[in-house]
Protein backbone atom coordinates (compact mmCIF):
# COMPACT_ATOMS: atom_id res chain seq x y z
CA UNK A 1 0.00 0.00 0.00
CA UNK A 2 2.55 2.62 1.29
CA UNK A 3 4.83 2.39 -1.96
CA UNK A 4 2.30 4.44 -3.52
CA UNK A 5 3.23 7.04 -1.39
CA UNK A 6 4.82 9.08 -4.39
CA UNK A 7 2.49 9.01 -6.97
CA UNK A 8 -1.50 10.78 -6.67
CA UNK A 9 -1.97 8.25 -3.85
CA UNK A 10 -0.29 10.30 -1.73
CA UNK A 11 -3.29 12.67 -1.28
CA UNK A 12 -5.29 10.04 -0.46
CA UNK A 13 -3.15 9.14 2.49
CA UNK A 14 -3.44 12.49 3.46
CA UNK A 15 -6.81 12.95 3.40
CA UNK A 16 -7.46 9.90 5.17
CA UNK A 17 -4.99 11.69 8.15
CA UNK A 18 -6.37 15.11 8.12
CA UNK A 19 -10.21 13.06 8.56
CA UNK A 20 -8.94 10.68 11.43
CA UNK A 21 -7.22 14.11 13.15
CA UNK A 22 -10.99 15.17 12.66
CA UNK A 23 -11.96 12.91 14.33
CA UNK A 24 -10.03 13.15 17.38
CA UNK A 25 -10.67 17.03 17.62
CA UNK A 26 -13.86 17.75 19.50
CA UNK A 27 -13.65 21.61 18.95
CA UNK A 28 -16.22 21.84 15.59
CA UNK A 29 -15.41 25.03 13.74
CA UNK A 30 -11.28 23.22 13.89
CA UNK A 31 -12.85 19.66 13.35
CA UNK A 32 -14.78 21.03 10.44
CA UNK A 33 -11.75 23.19 9.14
CA UNK A 34 -9.63 19.57 9.38
CA UNK A 35 -12.51 17.95 6.96
CA UNK A 36 -12.36 21.06 4.62
CA UNK A 37 -8.85 20.00 4.13
CA UNK A 38 -9.51 16.15 3.88
CA UNK A 39 -12.10 16.88 1.45
CA UNK A 40 -9.66 19.22 -0.83
CA UNK A 41 -7.45 16.46 -1.23
CA UNK A 42 -9.89 13.80 -1.77
CA UNK A 43 -10.98 16.00 -4.49
CA UNK A 44 -7.14 16.61 -5.94
CA UNK A 45 -6.76 12.67 -5.32
CA UNK A 46 -10.56 12.11 -7.83
CA UNK A 47 -8.67 14.29 -10.51
CA UNK A 48 -5.19 12.74 -10.64
CA UNK A 49 -5.96 9.00 -9.72
CA UNK A 50 -6.60 7.90 -13.49
CA UNK A 51 -6.56 9.15 -17.19
CA UNK A 52 -10.38 10.66 -16.74
CA UNK A 53 -11.36 12.05 -13.53
CA UNK A 54 -13.70 10.72 -11.18
CA UNK A 55 -16.25 13.61 -11.47
CA UNK A 56 -18.91 12.02 -9.76
CA UNK A 57 -16.72 11.92 -6.27
CA UNK A 58 -15.15 15.13 -7.38
CA UNK A 59 -19.25 15.97 -7.67
CA UNK A 60 -20.12 15.18 -4.00
CA UNK A 61 -16.61 15.87 -2.70
CA UNK A 62 -17.34 19.72 -4.54
CA UNK A 63 -21.31 19.40 -2.18
CA UNK A 64 -19.77 18.41 1.01
CA UNK A 65 -16.69 20.41 1.13
CA UNK A 66 -19.95 23.69 -0.02
CA UNK A 67 -22.08 22.52 2.66
CA UNK A 68 -18.99 22.10 5.30
CA UNK A 69 -17.75 25.91 4.62
CA UNK A 70 -21.52 27.07 4.67
CA UNK A 71 -21.71 25.66 8.40
CA UNK A 72 -17.85 27.08 8.70
CA UNK A 73 -19.62 30.61 8.01
CA UNK A 74 -22.30 30.04 10.00
CA UNK A 75 -20.20 29.14 13.50
CA UNK A 76 -17.64 31.82 13.04
CA UNK A 77 -20.11 34.39 12.45
CA UNK A 78 -21.57 33.35 15.95
CA UNK A 79 -18.24 33.77 17.20
CA UNK A 80 -18.54 37.45 16.22
CA UNK A 81 -19.66 40.81 16.95
CA UNK A 82 -19.96 41.03 13.34
CA UNK A 83 -22.35 43.40 11.71
CA UNK A 84 -23.70 44.60 15.69
CA UNK A 85 -24.54 47.89 15.90
CA UNK A 86 -22.91 49.92 19.25
CA UNK A 87 -25.62 49.45 21.00
CA UNK A 88 -25.74 45.80 20.79
CA UNK A 89 -22.40 45.28 21.93
CA UNK A 90 -23.19 48.04 24.63
CA UNK A 91 -25.79 44.98 25.62
CA UNK A 92 -24.28 41.73 24.59
CA UNK A 93 -21.46 43.23 27.24
CA UNK A 94 -24.29 43.30 29.87
CA UNK A 95 -25.30 39.82 28.52
CA UNK A 96 -21.87 37.91 28.44
CA UNK A 97 -23.47 34.35 29.48
CA UNK A 98 -24.55 34.67 25.54
CA UNK A 99 -22.09 34.50 23.08
CA UNK A 100 -22.78 36.63 19.86
CA UNK A 101 -24.96 33.63 18.10
CA UNK A 102 -27.19 33.18 21.06
CA UNK A 103 -27.59 36.94 21.34
CA UNK A 104 -28.55 37.89 18.14
CA UNK A 105 -31.79 35.35 18.60
CA UNK A 106 -32.83 36.71 21.52
CA UNK A 107 -32.96 40.17 20.00
CA UNK A 108 -34.35 38.61 16.74
CA UNK A 109 -37.34 38.43 19.14
CA UNK A 110 -37.26 41.38 20.73
CA UNK A 111 -37.95 45.26 19.12
CA UNK A 112 -35.79 48.07 20.74
CA UNK A 113 -38.34 51.54 21.24
CA UNK A 114 -37.73 55.05 22.22
CA UNK A 115 -39.87 56.14 24.70
CA UNK A 116 -42.13 58.99 23.18
CA UNK A 117 -44.19 59.67 26.28
CA UNK A 118 -43.86 58.35 29.85
CA UNK A 119 -44.16 54.77 29.26
CA UNK A 120 -46.34 52.14 31.72
CA UNK A 121 -44.16 49.25 31.80
CA UNK A 122 -45.55 46.49 34.67
CA UNK A 123 -48.52 47.45 37.14
CA UNK A 124 -47.78 46.06 40.51
CA UNK A 125 -50.54 42.63 41.19
CA UNK A 126 -50.82 42.27 37.56
CA UNK A 127 -49.62 39.57 35.42
CA UNK A 128 -47.41 41.01 32.27
CA UNK A 129 -47.07 39.65 29.06
CA UNK A 130 -43.36 41.56 28.33
CA UNK A 131 -40.09 41.34 29.66
CA UNK A 132 -37.75 45.18 29.45
CA UNK A 133 -34.50 45.65 29.59
CA UNK A 134 -33.34 49.40 30.06
CA UNK A 135 -31.12 50.86 27.64
CA UNK A 136 -31.07 54.18 29.14
CA UNK A 137 -33.32 56.67 30.82
CA UNK A 138 -34.63 56.44 34.23
CA UNK A 139 -38.06 54.27 35.51
CA UNK A 140 -39.83 55.38 38.41
CA UNK A 141 -40.91 52.59 40.30
CA UNK A 142 -43.69 52.70 43.49
CA UNK A 143 -44.17 49.41 45.38
CA UNK A 144 -47.28 49.85 47.56
CA UNK A 145 -46.14 52.95 49.16
CA UNK A 146 -42.90 53.20 48.47
CA UNK A 147 -41.39 54.93 45.43
CA UNK A 148 -37.97 54.23 44.00
CA UNK A 149 -36.12 54.66 40.72
CA UNK A 150 -34.69 52.13 38.87
CA UNK A 151 -31.50 53.08 36.36
CA UNK A 152 -30.73 51.87 33.12
CA UNK A 153 -28.75 48.86 31.89
CA UNK A 154 -30.71 46.16 33.58
CA UNK A 155 -34.06 44.42 33.16
CA UNK A 156 -37.89 45.48 34.11
CA UNK A 157 -40.34 42.56 34.60
CA UNK A 158 -37.82 39.91 35.30
CA UNK A 159 -38.84 38.96 38.72
CA UNK A 160 -42.54 37.99 37.52
CA UNK A 161 -40.91 35.61 35.28
CA UNK A 162 -38.40 33.77 37.02
CA UNK A 163 -40.88 33.65 39.59
CA UNK A 164 -44.27 33.06 37.42
CA UNK A 165 -45.76 35.79 39.88
CA UNK A 166 -47.25 39.47 39.47
CA UNK A 167 -45.51 42.09 38.99
CA UNK A 168 -43.77 43.28 42.38
CA UNK A 169 -44.29 46.75 41.44
CA UNK A 170 -45.38 49.82 38.80
CA UNK A 171 -42.95 51.01 36.80
CA UNK A 172 -43.22 53.67 34.37
CA UNK A 173 -40.22 54.70 32.05
CA UNK A 174 -39.36 58.68 31.54
CA UNK A 175 -40.22 60.06 28.21
CA UNK A 176 -36.44 59.84 26.48
CA UNK A 177 -35.75 56.53 27.71
CA UNK A 178 -34.78 53.71 25.39
CA UNK A 179 -35.52 50.18 26.00
CA UNK A 180 -36.03 46.70 24.45
CA UNK A 181 -39.45 44.45 24.77
CA UNK A 182 -39.63 41.04 24.37
CA UNK A 183 -42.96 39.25 24.86
CA UNK A 184 -42.33 36.41 27.11
CA UNK A 185 -44.33 34.51 24.83
CA UNK A 186 -41.65 34.52 22.31
CA UNK A 187 -39.30 34.34 24.77
CA UNK A 188 -40.46 31.24 25.90
CA UNK A 189 -40.59 29.70 22.32
CA UNK A 190 -37.06 30.47 21.75
CA UNK A 191 -36.15 28.50 25.08
CA UNK A 192 -37.70 25.39 24.20
CA UNK A 193 -35.51 25.48 20.85
CA UNK A 194 -32.67 26.76 21.81
CA UNK A 195 -32.41 25.76 25.86
CA UNK A 196 -29.16 26.79 26.80
CA UNK A 197 -30.24 30.31 25.55
CA UNK A 198 -32.84 29.77 28.17
CA UNK A 199 -30.28 28.91 31.26
CA UNK A 200 -28.11 31.39 30.35
CA UNK A 201 -31.05 33.95 29.80
CA UNK A 202 -32.45 33.09 33.51
CA UNK A 203 -28.83 33.55 34.43
CA UNK A 204 -28.83 36.86 33.07
CA UNK A 205 -31.84 37.64 35.44
CA UNK A 206 -30.71 36.32 38.53
CA UNK A 207 -27.39 38.31 38.41
CA UNK A 208 -29.25 41.40 37.31
CA UNK A 209 -31.43 40.63 40.30
CA UNK A 210 -28.72 40.46 42.85
CA UNK A 211 -27.45 43.43 41.10
CA UNK A 212 -30.40 45.10 42.17
CA UNK A 213 -30.56 43.99 45.84
CA UNK A 214 -26.44 44.72 46.43
CA UNK A 215 -27.80 48.38 45.54
CA UNK A 216 -30.97 48.43 47.60
CA UNK A 217 -31.85 50.25 51.02
CA UNK A 218 -33.83 49.42 53.39
CA UNK A 219 -36.56 52.26 52.92
CA UNK A 220 -38.93 50.43 56.24
N1 LIG B 1 -36.43 46.97 44.81
C1 LIG B 1 -36.31 46.97 43.48
N2 LIG B 1 -35.19 47.44 42.89
C2 LIG B 1 -35.07 47.46 41.55
N3 LIG B 1 -36.03 47.03 40.71
C3 LIG B 1 -37.15 46.54 41.23
C4 LIG B 1 -37.36 46.47 42.64
N4 LIG B 1 -38.57 45.93 42.86
C5 LIG B 1 -39.10 45.68 41.65
N5 LIG B 1 -38.25 46.02 40.66
C6 LIG B 1 -38.43 45.92 39.20
O1 LIG B 1 -39.77 46.28 38.91
C7 LIG B 1 -40.32 45.19 38.21
C8 LIG B 1 -41.81 44.99 38.35
O2 LIG B 1 -42.14 43.79 37.66
P1 LIG B 1 -41.43 42.46 38.14
O3 LIG B 1 -41.83 42.15 39.52
O4 LIG B 1 -41.64 41.42 37.12
O5 LIG B 1 -39.89 42.84 38.09
C9 LIG B 1 -39.59 44.00 38.81
C10 LIG B 1 -38.20 44.49 38.75
O6 LIG B 1 -37.72 44.49 37.44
Amino acid sequence: MFETLTGPAIFVHLAAIMYVIAMLIREQLILRLFILAGTGLYIVYYFTIGDVPLWEAIFWSVMIGLTNIYSIIVMSLERTTFNMTDEEKVILGKFSSLNPGQFRKLMKVGQAQDANAETLMTIEGKHSDYLYFLVSGTCRAKRGDVTFDINESCFIGEISMLLNIPATATTLLETGGRYIVWSKEDIEKLQRKNPNIGIALSSIMKLDLAEKVSKSVRVA
